[in-house]
């Protein structure tokens, strides 16, 4: 199979889909693989280390697009990406659909088949494609939190963890799947009062028992989430429901009970975010304040430390795509249910049902069009 990898083309991102050692196992099972010239640059991997590993090096954007029958990204196709794609075509990457219905709609022009990495799931219930950028921004929502918290950037001027005779600052994670738990270490481990906040009495279990009371778990209610919102001065908004819009847990009114200066992370921003006053920001303008609170809301986080996202990414997306390449796309969904969950859209229809709800779209099924 012809795969392309293009170079990335959303602000201030810097990872690539696939990294050389990626490109190696592809071409010695027989694939052709293209990549956009300076496409790993960012990622610390250049052009030639590309060619050693048997990949064409091409110049031509236009020509990449036109020949690969498979196309792999990162982020989401930017509208000029969109344009490009072909019916034929399998497009494999974030997509975050139910959050952008633009793009939803030019992906069914396109006519294209999209699978998105982030509706993959796994044995244990997980997301395995999506997990290893989950703990890559979880890891880094503590960073950009105890930044925003500086003066200089709108925050009330509080240290993460204090000094002695001086408090820390107090922590609350909503959501404690794998942002949330990485995002809770990072503070734990910075001398923060950690919080966690979950809908998940299971998985509130696991992070007690795996903590052993060094983080308080909280069951989230509304009244539990007032309280966050008086009590804390960072909350990091972590939550998901797979595929769907994000729900708005903190309203702009329950801003007014906020310390002022305190900072809101809303990590959940790719999939709509759960705070009401968040919109998407880039890491070149990454926060901004609403009512004395400093909100954080970059789509992607991990494209600022994209050496190890890079390679993380590939990691857990190399044995997807060898199947895509070995198989083509209908067989390789046929023959695993957990990769069948990444179709989105294919030849004009959307077959994710939380997309098709967020923006009233009919829904095809995937097994029917396995079948077809
Ligand atoms: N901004 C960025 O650069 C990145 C954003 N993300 C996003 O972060 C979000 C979280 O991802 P993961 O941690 O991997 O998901 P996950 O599925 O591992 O965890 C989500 C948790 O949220 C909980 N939850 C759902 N609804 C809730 C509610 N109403 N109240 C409290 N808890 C609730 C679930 O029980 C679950 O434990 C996703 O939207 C993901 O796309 C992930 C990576 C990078
Ligand atoms: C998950 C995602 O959207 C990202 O890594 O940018
Ligand atoms: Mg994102």
């Amino acid at each position: 199979m012809h795969i392309g990898v293009p170079k990335e083309i959303k602000n201030h991102e810097y990872r690539v889909a696939l990294t050389p050692g990626g490109v190696r196992e592809l071409v010695a099972r027989g694939h052709r693989v293209s990549v956009q010239a300076e496409a790993g640059t960012g990622s610390g991997y250049q052009d030639d280390a590309y060619r050693e590993a048997g990949a064409d090096v091409v110049a031509d954007v236009d020509a990449l697009w036109a020949s690969a029958e498979l196309i792999l990204k990162v982020k989401e196709p930017q509208a000029e990406e969109v344009a490009r794609l072909r019916p034929e075509q399998t497009l494999f990457t974030y997509l975050h659909l139910a959050a952008e219905e633009r793009l939803t709609r030019g992906l069914i022009d396109s006519g294209a088949t999209c699978i998105a990495y982030e509706t993959i799931t796994d044995d244990l219930g997980g997301l395995p494609l999506l997990a290893p950028m989950s703990r890559v921004a979880g890891r880094m929502a503590v960073q950009a939190g105890a930044h925003s918290l500086e003066k200089a950037q709108g925050g009330a001027g509080i240290l993460l963890p204090g000094v002695p005779g001086v408090a820390p600052a107090k922590v609350t994670v909503i959501g404690g799947g794998v942002v949330g738990e990485n995002a809770a270490r990072m503070a734990l481990g910075l001398g923060a009062e950690v919080t966690i906040l979950d809908k998940s009495l299971p998985r509130l279990e696991v992070l007690d028992h795996r903590y052993q009371g060094r983080i308080r778990t909280v069951y989230s209610t509304t009244e539990t989430l007032e309280v966050a919102v008086r009590e804390s001065d960072m909350i990091i908004g972590a939550v998901l429901v797979p595929g769907a819009a994000a729900p708005k847990l903190i309203t702009r009114a329950m801003l007014g009970e906020m310390r002022p200066g305190s900072v809101l992370v809303d990590v959940a921003i790719d999939q709509g975010g759960c705070f009401e006053t968040s919109r998407p920001t880039t890491h070149a303008d990454p926060s901004y304040v609403v009512d004395g609170i400093v909100h954080y809301c970059v789509a992607n986080m991990p494209g600022a430390v994209a050496r190890t996202s890079t390679q993380a990414l590939t990691n857990a997306t190399l044995p997807f795509v060898i199947a895509l390449a070995d198989k083509g796309w209908q067989r390789a969904l046929a023959d695993d249910a957990h990769f069948r969950a990444g179709l989105n859209v294919h030849a004009g229809q959307v077959t994710y049902a939380a997309v098709g709800e967020a923006f009233g779209l009919d829904v095809a099924s995937t097994e029917q069009i396995l079948k077809g």
